[in-house]
């Protein structure tokens, strides 16, 4: 569960993201949608603490993460998918999972992650570079969910994907929710594949929040005109 209030981020003097205030539950899939330079990325980074932020509150289950480094709050339950997926194209596939334990309490890898990625243990031994688009976002998941989150955040997971994989993906996300019980926040243009896992959509735009509907009353035509230029 995330809570935030009033979260301000500016470049130098320049503020894009204007005291937007949200919360998702355990258990929650919250889709941000917006077109391309709206503030999903700054938003996100600012969460992790990759870029400084104001805010009124900012809470991981509970406990304040204001203030905290981007390790702490890995170790507060905030874990990051980053745009472009950012593996490490030289290093396997195991290698590059195991990056994600090193600021993690945890070891080794948990067992649930090959279950859930199978193709990920069959290519283990594989370097990160030479997996398709699709594979590697599914690399990128799985080294972000080996500390454990209790909130995941993906930047644009569906970017440069295959709209067949983009089912995959979908599929994947909402097993993970059913496994761990946990808080998922994805940055999408794409509505169809947020109708397939979203509890509830914020449209953002120029970094204010203007619009939220949760899936069952979400108007398809208002929110594909928000995401049209
Ligand atoms: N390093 C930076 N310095 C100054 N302004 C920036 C910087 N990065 C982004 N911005 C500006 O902040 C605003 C939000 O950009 P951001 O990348 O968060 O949008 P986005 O919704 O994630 O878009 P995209 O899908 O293209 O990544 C844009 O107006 C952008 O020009």
């Amino acid at each position: 569960m995330i809570e935030i209030e009033d979260l301000t981020v500016s470049y130098g003097q320049s503020e894009v993201i204007h005291g937007i205030s949200f919360t998702a539950a355990k258990n929650e899939t919250l889709a941000i949608m917006g077109r391309n330079g709206m503030g999903k990325t700054t938003l996100f980074k600012s969460l992790m603490g990759i870029l400084p932020s104001k805010s009124k509150k900012a809470s991981v289950d509970g406990v304040d993460i204001g203030g905290s480094e981007t390790f702490q709050r890995v170790q507060k339950g905030l874990a990051y998918v980053p745009q472009g997926r950012m593996i490490f194209p030289t290093m396997t596939v195991q290698e590059n999972i195991e990056t994600g334990l090193e600021k993690s309490k945890n070891r080794e890898i948990p067992e649930d992650i090959f279950a859930l990625f199978p193709v990920l243990y069959d290519m283990r031994n594989r370097k990160g570079g030479n997996l398709s688009g699709g594979q590697q976002q599914q690399l990128a998941i799985a080294r972000a969910l080996v500390t454990n989150p209790k909130v995941l955040l993906l930047d644009e997971p569906t970017e440069g994907i295959q709209p067949s994989i983009i089912k995959d993906i979908a599929k994947v996300l909402n097993e993970i929710r059913k496994m761990r019980e946990i808080t998922i926040i994805v940055s999408e243009q794409v509505l169809s594949f947020t109708m397939e896992i979203a509890d509830r959509i914020i449209v953002i735009d120029k970094g204010n929040f203007i619009h939220e509907n949760k899936r069952s009353e979400v108007d398809a035509a208002k929110i594909k005109g928000y995401l049209s230029v």
